[in-house]
């Protein structure tokens, strides 16, 4: 973290490590540094970052609307007018009424700006040509109502460019719900350190291009999370053979549903696999009504040796599945489980106890926020409303990892800080990408012998594969997994 300007999410990227903090312990940081530096210090940095930035993304702008709310969410806008004021921009500060007075910093930047000869006024100009939206940061506690929702509403209706400060005004930091008018970013500058709100659920939609400046804090501090890094690229050496890289089967594929399984094995072989299986449900007959590439072995589901290889078991599998699934829980070597597999474990106590009672770093759960729900039994809305928190309860109650998937997927396993993954986007929401991740994430657990370490970069290659994907055509699960 030596750099203060370290993250932009837009385009094909590649991510590093980096802390991710909730509200507490973003509070704790910020307390502690306040603590160390004279009064101001830090939001006057944070002002001059907001300043610099929105004069970078809009160099020829001329009116400036700084939406400033009473919090120190709107002294980093106050901050930021000064220097725009200083530069020679025309800026308009906005700032809602109200009897109550500022907090302490926010109030020192309100005296700064007025001595300064920045006007304060309680109204939104006619005319901007961008807008700097210091409306709310962390403190949001409740949907915007009154001149908020006005402000951000009036934003939202432009087409101008719009710098959130901290994050965009409306999204919760911690969940990245948004309870009510959000603003709509087109850059969003993030102070300090990451948080998961600015990175799932709605936050990948609503932050734009995403920058963290660190104001040049250093802290040894245990993060909420962290970003999911991409991973370092493996090496085949050559003194290796098939066997080097690890078996992979993927078991599933009931009657009339082959092509997620064959999906899911084309993607291990893609991926690297030595060797690849496919093992149909038996309603299939042992024939596929889906082109089955010669790459891929076909064995009967009984004749699969799972201890000695990583099974990757559900896609297309329907209640069929569920048959096999006792013995495959007792002896597969590595596990993955995914779509129909979880639905099956979902209704079943038994099967539940059989995944408990695995070694942990073993098998990897690939829920999207529907099979999440089931799993833990409650509603899709209740998992979303906090996917980090979701996705460690997963990896708690069944002592496995977890990719959840969705805007942000998160990866959990017991006693690890959770990844929250930077790579991918909104392409990836069709049918048949889940089943090219779960063949990935085989693929990486027959080769690291991690489930951890295979669901995170899986997840982070997955999603790179979408950035990545530049044709004018949309993505499909099979060009997807073609272009691994
Ligand atoms: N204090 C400092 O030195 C620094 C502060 N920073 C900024 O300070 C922000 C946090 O400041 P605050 O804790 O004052 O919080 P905010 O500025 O986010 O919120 C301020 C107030 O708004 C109220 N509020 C919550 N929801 C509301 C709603 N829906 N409608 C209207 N009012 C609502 C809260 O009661 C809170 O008191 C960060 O996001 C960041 O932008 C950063 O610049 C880092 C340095
Ligand atoms: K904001």
């Amino acid at each position: 973290m030596n750099s203060e300007w370290i993250l932009s999410t837009q385009g094909p990227k590649t991510f590093a490590r980096l802390p991710i903090l909730g509200t507490t312990a973003s509070r704790t940081l910020e307390e502690n540094a306040i603590q160390n530096h004279p009064p101001g210090y830090l939001m006057q940095r944070a002002g001059l970052a907001l300043a610099k930035l929105s004069l970078a993304v809009a160099p020829h702008a001329h009116v400036f609307w700084i939406a400033c709310g009473r919090g120190n969410n709107g002294g980093d806008g106050l901050e930021a007018a000064i220097h725009l004021h200083q530069w020679g921009k025309e800026i308009h500060v906005s700032m809602p009424a109200a009897d109550k007075p500022l907090p302490t910093d926010a109030g020192l930047a309100f005296a700064r700006a007025r001595q300064a000869g920045v006007a304060i006024h309680d109204h939104a100009p006619d005319h901007w040509d961008i807008c700097i939206d210091a409306l709310l940061g962390i403190g949001l506690t409740h949907a915007p109502t009154g001149t908020y929702a006005d402000w951000i509403g009036l934003i939202n209706s432009r087409s101008c460019d719009v710098i959130s400060a901290d994050i965009p005004s409306g999204l919760m930091a911690d969940t990245g719900d948004a309870p009510g008018a959000c603003v709509n970013a087109t850059h969003t500058l993030s102070m300090l350190r990451l948080k998961p709100g600015l990175l799932t659920l709605h936050g990948r939609d609503v932050c734009g291009n995403l920058w963290l400046n660190t104001l040049g804090l250093e802290s040894t501090a245990e993060p909420t999370a962290w970003l999911n890094p991409m991973p370092a690229a493996y090496h085949r050496p050559h003194l290796s053979h098939k066997g080097s890289f690890g078996d992979v089967a993927v078991a599933g594929g009931t009657r009339g549903m082959q092509g997620a399984a064959v999906l899911a094995a084309r993607a291990a072989l893609q991926s690297g696999a030595g060797r690849v299986y496919l093992a149909l449900l038996p309603s299939a007959n042992g024939e596929a009504s889906v082109k089955v590439p010669a790459d891929l072995m076909q064995r009967h589901t009984d004749a699969l040796q799972p201890q000695q290889l990583t099974l990757v078991a559900g896609c297309g599998g329907g209640e069929e599945i569920a048959h096999p699934l006792p013995r495959w829980l007792l002896e597969s070597k590595h596990l993955v489980l995914d779509a129909d597999a979880l639905n099956a474990i979902a209704a079943s106590a038994d099967l539940q106890t059989l995944l408990q009672g695995r070694d942990v770093d073993t098998t990897v759960i690939t829920p999207h926020p529907l099979e999440a729900a089931r799993l833990l039994g409650c509603s899709v809305g209740e998992v979303q409303a906090d996917r980090l928190r979701t996705a460690q309860l997963l990896a708690k109650q069944f002592k496995c990892t977890v990719i959840l998937k969705g805007s942000g997927s998160i990866i959990a396993a017991p006693d690890r800080l959770p990844h929250i993954n930077p790579s991918g986007n909104g392409k990836l929401a069709i049918a048949g990408t889940g089943d090219v991740l779960a063949g990935m994430t085989g693929a990486a657990l027959a080769r690291h012998a991690s489930a951890w370490k295979a669901a995170c970069a899986a997840c982070y290659h997955h999603g790179a594969l979408a950035d990545q994907w530049v044709k004018r055509t949309s993505l499909t699960a099979s060009g997807l997994l073609e272009s691994i």
